[in-house]
């Protein structure tokens, strides 16, 4: 069974315990956008991700301290931060989240497999601006009202492809953002051309295309710059970091290799 398989099988036990309760659907803090961020900004947006283990790297930063990091991924200049909140495969929770929402400014990302509006309702009573719909993991109905039910309560959506057949589905949508995940689920090889040749099928000058997982050079950025992509989003790289404020000034850098000799 592929790993996308076992985790929506998980959730959709989630999804039983979740729907036992009531959520509001509102939150207090006021944040600016994730688009206009982008919009405003010359440099690659990072979106910053906070990531303890992963199905294909296991442990990765198991003490981390949530809120130390996102303060520091602020610091260094993060557009946006994506917190994990996946437990069983990633363990992450949605605490991370809400811990994170109080203690920094920026859209956070809740990154998480979503397959039911419940999950929705979640991740925006806990502070979340952006919501990730993987295409993957959705029929086009599930895609279509999730998105709606998403915009209806005002939350950003990052729609992920990882291949053709995914691409075309997710632009019926006409999305603002859309993710493009270098990382095959079924091998979880993670190869830059992914992002090159699906950023190739987007038309629309205005939508904002995301380059997700396995970046850890500033050559690595400079091929999705070079394809279109105007955001990365970055998780064990910067979990591994030691200096965080060096390791974004690389990211941002965004050179050939060729050059850095
Ligand atoms: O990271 C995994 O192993 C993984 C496996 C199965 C489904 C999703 C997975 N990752 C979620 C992500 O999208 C990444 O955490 C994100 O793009 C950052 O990737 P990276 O920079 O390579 O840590």
């Amino acid at each position: 069974m592929s790993i996308l398989k076992k985790i929506i099988l998980e959730k959709e036990k989630e999804v039983v315990e979740l729907k036992k309760r009531e959520f509001n659907k509102t939150h207090p803090k006021a944040i600016s956008s994730f688009q206009q961020t982008v919009e405003n900004s010359n440099n690659m947006n990072i979106i910053s991700e906070i990531k303890r283990a992963s199905p294909s790297k296991g442990e990765i930063r198991m003490d981390v301290d949530p809120v130390e990091q996102a303060k520091q991924y602020e610091a260094a200049g993060a557009s946006a931060i994506s917190v994990l909140t996946d437990r069983s495969f990633f363990n992450g929770s949605m605490d991370d989240l809400r811990a994170v929402r109080e203690a920094v400014d920026l859209p956070i990302l809740c990154k998480d497999f979503i397959i039911d509006s419940v999950q929705i309702d979640q991740a925006k009573e806990a502070g979340a601006n952006i919501i990730l719909l993987i295409a993957a993991a959705l029929t086009d109905e599930q895609l279509q009202q999730l998105y709606q039910y998403a915009c209806e309560l005002d939350l950003e959506v990052l729609c992920e492809v990882h291949n053709e057949e995914e691409m075309h589905r997710v632009l019926l949508l006409e999305p603002e953002i859309i993710g493009i995940n270098n990382r095959n689920l079924n091998t979880f090889e993670v190869d830059i051309k992914t992002t090159e040749k699906l950023a190739a099928m987007v038309s629309n000058p205005s939508t904002v295309l995301v380059s997700e997982s396995g970046i850890r050079t500033g050559e690595d950025v400079y091929r999705a710059k070079e394809s279109g992509a105007r955001a990365i989003l970055v998780g064990e790289t910067l979990m591994r970091s030691d200096n965080l404020v060096d390791t974004f000034r690389e990211l941002q850098l965004a050179v050939k290799e060729e050059e850095v000799r």
